[in-house]
């Protein structure tokens, strides 16, 4: 399969800490690629690297066989490369619907350079009811933002980065402060997005069972390092992975209350 989107001996260094150090990755088009590793591995960061949020200070980033490096964050959005945070913040006072239709609005704007939109009302709001069935929410069209669950929340930043459209989707830690009873909810939107399109999708998570669910394939981050990068199968069966991060998470896993 095509690759979309390829790093190269990327690296990022804070002070004389190298919190992204040498990492390549090659990810194919459609593809479902997690990224897991301790507290302080370097996930958020290397997601900033390929977003733009952060200018690495070595290697490459490749999007469509273009070097991005210098690219940035919404010369990337315009690109293909859609991350939660870079879209037009929710509006508390707003209702879900209104929030998602500004979204699609945005998307007009970021990809025609345009500052007034010429799109009609019926198809932004079309658009955007699409984008809601998706995640779950046509339930909550007319409540404010302000009065979601959390975890409904976070389904209408999923609705948002989706309004974009575009070809890759970054998503850092998307049942981050979550109750149990929440999680299955995103896990089953995300699923829907994988199943129905035509997504490339980076997931930074700490749910195992949810990374094995969605994966097809697992990068293991360890300070900063790329340690492993395979299939779960493969990542669950390597050693290193596992004295270095699996068997901790598990025994923190079992002593959290
Ligand atoms: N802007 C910054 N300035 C200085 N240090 C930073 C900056 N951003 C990240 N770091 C450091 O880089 C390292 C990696 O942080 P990062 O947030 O990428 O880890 P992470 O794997 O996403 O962790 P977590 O799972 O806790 O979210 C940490 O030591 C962090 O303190």
């Amino acid at each position: 399969m095509e690759t979309i989107l390829k790093t190269s001996q990327l690296g990022i260094q804070f002070g004389g800490h190298k919190a992204v150090d040498n990492v390549t990755i090659d990810i194919p088009k459609k593809h479902f690629k997690s990224i897991i590793g301790p507290n302080g591995a370097g996930k958020t960061t290397f997601f900033n690297l390929i977003s733009g949020e952060l200018q690495a200070t070595s290697g490459e980033v490749f999007f469509k066989g273009e070097n991005i490096s210098r690219r940035s964050p919404v010369e990337r959005t315009r690109l293909g490369l859609g991350r939660s945070f870079q879209i037009t913040n929710v509006f508390p006072n707003l209702t879900v619907l209104e929030n998602v239709r500004l979204a699609v609005q945005s998307r007009e704007k970021i990809r025609f350079h345009v500052l007034r939109h010429f799109t009609s009302y019926k198809r932004i709001t079309e658009g955007a009811i699409s984008i809601l069935e998706q995640v779950m929410l046509t339930n909550k069209l007319y409540m404010p933002a302000s009065q979601l669950s959390h975890g409904e929340k976070r389904k209408l930043e999923i609705a948002m980065l989706l309004a974009l459209d575009t070809e890759v989707l970054l998503l850092d830690e998307p049942t981050a402060g979550m109750s149990l009873e929440e999680v299955p909810a995103i896990l089953d939107v995300i699923r829907g997005i994988k199943r129905s399109s035509e997504k490339t999708i980076l997931l930074i998570e700490h749910k195992m069972d949810m990374i094995l669910d969605l994966s097809d394939s697992i990068m293991v981050l360890f300070n900063g390092r790329l340690l492993a990068d395979g299939t779960p199968q493969e990542i669950m069966n390597n050693e290193t992975v596992q004295n270095a991060y699996l068997g901790g998470l598990y025994d923190e896993q079992l002593t959290m209350p």
